[in-house]
């Protein structure tokens, strides 16, 4: 994930290319270079430089009269920008053929730069990527109005997967932005700026797993309840299905702590949480802990009688649970008890309403007795 800074870097890089080959154009006795261009060698010379396709070799005059002498300086200044720049960039033109890539470049998409060039770029993009940009470039070449389709053109980083050239697959951001100012007869360039996401996307979800698990148990945290919650909810009411959540409470869990210690609290709050993840009847179920000895089942598109079936499993398995592993005496018991609510036709107006009836469900299955299991009316 990019920060402002590296937008603003990179929207930089792309205006800092446009204006140097737009001041370039100003000088009228700019000095005639060959047509052909190769390119620079970089530092690192087992890299190979960018060349231009031979499309470029037309010396016909423009509009002016003026041969295409400064188009050629442009060009030359791009390729070397290009090539000192530290990103991964590529040039194509509007048929989307590769026409300059610098090394980095060319190792994302997995192929030696001479290679690449004259390829169409999008033929390394993965699906639905690919169908996006021959679209856009299908409609750059019909629309009429420049000024109009460069704006509509240009994009920030924007995530692509690229289908490298070894068929693996390698997931980047992908800044593209028009250089109309950068004509081969009237041939506008388009210049493509990439970064490979894999490391940020490894990183992004492990902090993700980590921001919504929780430590202890492993399963879903609070933070990810109430998300998973709103979701369900919303699905709920569009799509008028029934929707239960359980919520569970340890018995006397203090009593356990205070005779077994907290660190074997700690281990019995797994062994619930174990058993509340195997007894989730679908994918979709989520158990979570709701905090402290608390836990939550939310069950989407399930009736009362399932909710409550699936409670009394809950409470068997609890029930059976022994602790003799961890050390404690083989009649070491514990209970939990339940309380039940079900969104069927609109009798709770929010999500939260549905949880404090299953709380107040919770409650009465303490008062009267607990290890029981109580529904919401
Ligand atoms: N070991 C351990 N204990 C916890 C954790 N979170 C909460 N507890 C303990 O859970 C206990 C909850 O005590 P109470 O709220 O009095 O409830 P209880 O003893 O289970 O009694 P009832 O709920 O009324 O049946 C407290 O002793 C907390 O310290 C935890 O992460 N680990």
């Amino acid at each position: 994930m990019f920060t402002n800074d590296k937008l603003t870097e990179l929207n930089d890089t792309i205006s800092r290319v446009t204006k140097l080959t737009d001041s370039l154009s100003k000088y009228p006795n700019a000095v005639k270079i060959p047509l052909r261009v190769e390119a620079e060698t970089l530092a690192d010379s087992s890299s190979t430089a960018v060349m231009f396709d031979a499309t470029f070799d037309a010396t016909s005059a423009n509009q002016n009269g003026k041969m295409a002498v400064v188009d050629n300086l442009q060009i030359r200044t791009l390729l070397n920008v290009i090539n000192a720049i530290s990103e991964a960039i590529f040039v194509i033109n509007s048929a989307g053929v590769i026409e300059m890539i610098n090394p980095l470049g060319a190792k994302l998409f997995g192929a030696p730069a001479e290679m690449l060039i004259g390829q169409t770029w999008t033929d390394y993009l993965q699906s639905p990527f690919k169908d996006e940009y021959q679209s856009l470039f299908d409609l750059w070449n019909n629309a009429s109005d420049q000024s109009n389709k460069v704006t509509q053109f240009n994009h920030g980083p924007k995530e692509i997967i690229i289908n490298r050239a070894d068929s693996t697959l390698l997931e980047a951001d992908l800044s593209l932005s028009c250089l109309p100012s950068i004509q081969i007869g009237s041939e506008p360039l388009f210049i493509g700026i990439m970064h490979n996401l894999t490391s940020h996307k490894a990183e992004y979800n492990k902090l993700r797993h980590l921001a919504h698990t929780d430590k202890l148990t492993g399963l879903a945290n609070r933070h990810a309840f109430d998300d998973a919650l709103q979701t369900n909810w919303n699905d709920s009411i569009n799509h008028d299905q029934p929707l239960c959540l359980i919520i569970i409470d340890v018995d006397y869990f203090k009593i356990f702590n205070d005779q077994f210690g907290h660190v074997n609290g700690d281990k019995c709050l797994q062994k619930i949480a174990q058993v509340l993840a195997d007894v989730l009847p679908s994918n979709n179920a989520m158990a979570a802990r709701y905090g402290g000895e608390e836990f939550v089942v939310i069950l989407p598109n399930s009736n009362p009688l399932t909710a409550e079936y699936i409670a009394k499993n809950i409470q068997r398995r609890i029930n059976q649970l022994t602790f003799t592993d961890i050390g404690l005496p083989a009649q070491t018991k514990i209970s939990v008890s339940q309380g039940i609510a079900c969104e069927r036709s609109g009798q709770y107006r929010t999500p939260t309403a549905l949880v404090c009836a299953a709380d107040t469900a919770l409650y009465r299955a303490k008062s009267t007795g607990r290890n029981r299991i109580n529904m919401s009316s």
